[in-house]
């Protein structure tokens, strides 16, 4: 991101076009809702960066894990059947194309967030409804806040398409989200709040495999 702009309040997409250049990578605003703050993106990722990331992570994957907010921790989770890795931010010249291309589309700078997570399910996998932020009440969330501060906003970027089933739903928003290769989800949740109405779930896969790629958005450097 350019260095002589200040920091934006929260990660937002451009408001206004259908098409958004970034450094070169032509991407499509497909629809943007204003509560909850959704975009959906259009060709964020090319055919050959998804299967590179999925390539990469495949010889990685290890059951996914979900954040105990009662104690900071973590843990194998039955609402979270996933397998999943994490990539380090910056670990290979890809992985750091496209945070800086993520920089760019949310005016948020790569430091900012996590490492980028491959997250793959197989039939009957999902992701049960929850939020990302952490709840500011659990006793854990000052352990979890303490590096980089609160998630402010999630993006999911699609790597394939599922044969049936695997939408990512909304449900206080009735959204449902088909998972398309290249397509990538993006919602901000400025207060870590319901009021948000960004509690979201990975629906089963039926049919078919899904592979995503998810990057968390933090307030401050991670
Ligand atoms: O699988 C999905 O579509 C949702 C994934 C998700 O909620 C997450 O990675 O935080
Ligand atoms: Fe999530």
């Amino acid at each position: 991101m350019a260095t002589q702009s200040p920091q934006p309040s929260e990660p937002f997409i451009a408001p206004q076009g259908a098409h958004i250049d970034l450094d070169g990578h032509p991407t499509d605003v497909l629809m943007r809702l204003e509560h909850p703050r959704v975009a959906l993106l259009g060709g964020l990722l090319t055919p050959a960066e998804c299967q590179a990331l999925i390539d990469c992570a495949r010889p990685r994957l290890a059951r996914s894990r979900t954040v105990v907010a009662s104690t900071g921790g973590e843990e194998i989770n039955a609402d979270r059947t996933s397998r999943g890795m994490f990539f380090e931010r910056g670990e290979t010249a890809l992985i750091s194309r496209i945070e800086q291309r993520i920089a760019r589309l949310l005016h948020w700078p790569a430091s900012h967030g996590e490492g980028l997570q491959v997250l793959h399910y197989r039939p009957g996998e999902q992701y049960h409804p929850h939020y990302d932020y952490f709840d500011p009440a659990q006793p854990g969330a000052a352990t979890l806040l303490s590096r980089g501060g609160q998630r402010v906003a999630t993006l999911i970027l699609y790597l394939n398409q599922p044969a049936l089933g695997g939408d990512t739903d909304l449900p206080q928003a009735g959204l449902h989200i088909a998972a398309h290769p290249g397509n990538a989800l993006f919602f901000a949740y400025p207060q870590a709040h319901p009021d948000s109405a960004t509690l979201h779930a990975g629906a089963p896969v039926l049919e078919g495999e899904k592979w995503i790629a998810t990057k968390w958005l933090r307030e401050r450097v991670f």
